[in-house]
């Protein structure tokens, strides 16, 4: 081959690098880790691409979804898993389909737009309209709610807590027997809200099988919370399933304590809105590095019981498990 040729080829083989390298760091974005694994042992630089996609996803749950960036942080000798898996919603949201693919680690994902936390809206509602002493006061039609898609205040009105996505310094820690948790990353005073619980909003059939199959499977860790309200003489009137296993936020990492936890669950509704959403808040201060912990309910006796390592006085010893 002559010199000319050679040169030719050697820079086409180059630029064709490159441009593999370029759509490298789209695409790996998209894979589960052990896609990433595989691609990054076929060369150095696809390698370094996924280390850098690890070291981002390491350094924010959220994905950019929330304001604040949330950490993971595994202080366990020896354990490899710099994160946990799992696709990102900041709110309710439908089931996804099976092949549903999002990237996480890509070095653009800022997202600045807070996302609208109503799925369904009632069609002609009407909410609040330009209350003269502010919202959610005496004379607001939405005093016993929180504003919502038909009312005519924005997003920073006061009677929207909830509605902003997670407004505290928080991280997700893993411990030895419990597995990933989450923690305040800074000082929480009581009352203040901290997060809703997002995922796959289902039916009660769709959550009851669900739950079969996250009961055969026992490496699964699980993150479908049911909540009931009760009318006052027992029966059950409202029940929310609502599953984070595969797509969720930071709240289906809170891990239960058989004492009730620092966190109190609040169904909020929101005038205007169909569903209601279920939401966490500081139930007591909570100190810098404390676990957020909750009840997942009354426990019962069932085989396949997975044992609790909640370290409550009062630990029953085994995980509540829904009767779904
Ligand atoms: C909603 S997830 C919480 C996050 C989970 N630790 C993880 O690593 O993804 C629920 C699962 O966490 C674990 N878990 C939660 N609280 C626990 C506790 N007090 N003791 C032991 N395991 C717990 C159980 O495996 C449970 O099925």
């Amino acid at each position: 081959m002559e010199e000319g040729q050679q040169y030719r080829r050697k820079t086409n083989d180059r630029r064709s690098g490159e441009a593999l390298f370029r759509c490298a760091a789209i695409f790996l974005p998209y894979l589960n880790p052990a896609e990433l694994f595989c691609v990054s042992s076929t060369c150095k630089t696809l390698y370094q691409i996924s280390k850098n996609v690890t070291s981002r996803r390491t350094s924010d749950v959220s994905r950019g979804f929330e304001k604040l960036p949330v950490p993971f942080h595994n202080p366990i000798s020896g354990d490899p898993q710099p994160y946990s898996y799992f696709l990102y919603t900041p709110t309710q949201t439908l089931r996804t389909p099976p092949d549903f693919r999002q990237p996480w680690g890509s070095d653009h994902e800022a997202r600045s737009d807070p996302s609208d936390p109503f799925l369904f809206r009632v069609d002609g509602a009407r909410g609040c309209e330009s209350c003269s002493n502010g919202c959610g006061g005496d004379n607001c039609p939405c005093s016993n709610l929180e504003c919502g898609p038909s009312c005519t205040c924005d997003s920073g009105c006061v009677n929207r807590v909830t509605q902003c996505g997670v407004n505290v310094r928080l991280k997700i820690t893993k411990d030895k027997k419990k597995g990933w948790g989450l923690y305040a990353a800074e000082f929480i005073p009581g009352g203040r809200f901290v997060c809703e619980y997002a995922g796959e909003v289902l039916s009660s059939k769709e959550a009851k099988e669900r739950q079969q199959k996250y009961d055969e499977v026992a490496r699964l860790t699980p993150a479908l919370l049911v909540v009931k309200e009760h009318l006052p003489f027992g029966n059950t009137c409202m029940r929310m399933n609502i599953d984070a296993t595969r797509i969720g936020n930071i709240a289906r990492f809170i891990n239960h304590s058989c004492d009730g936890g620092n966190l109190h669950t609040l169904i909020v509704r929101s005038s205007g809105a169909l569903l209601p959403r279920v939401c966490f808040f500081a139930s007591t201060d909570i100190e810098e590095n404390e676990e957020l912990t909750f009840s997942y309910g009354d426990v019962r006796l069932r085989p396949n019981a997975r044992p609790c390592f909640c370290a409550a006085a009062a630990c029953a010893g085994i995980l509540p498990s829904e009767d779904t």
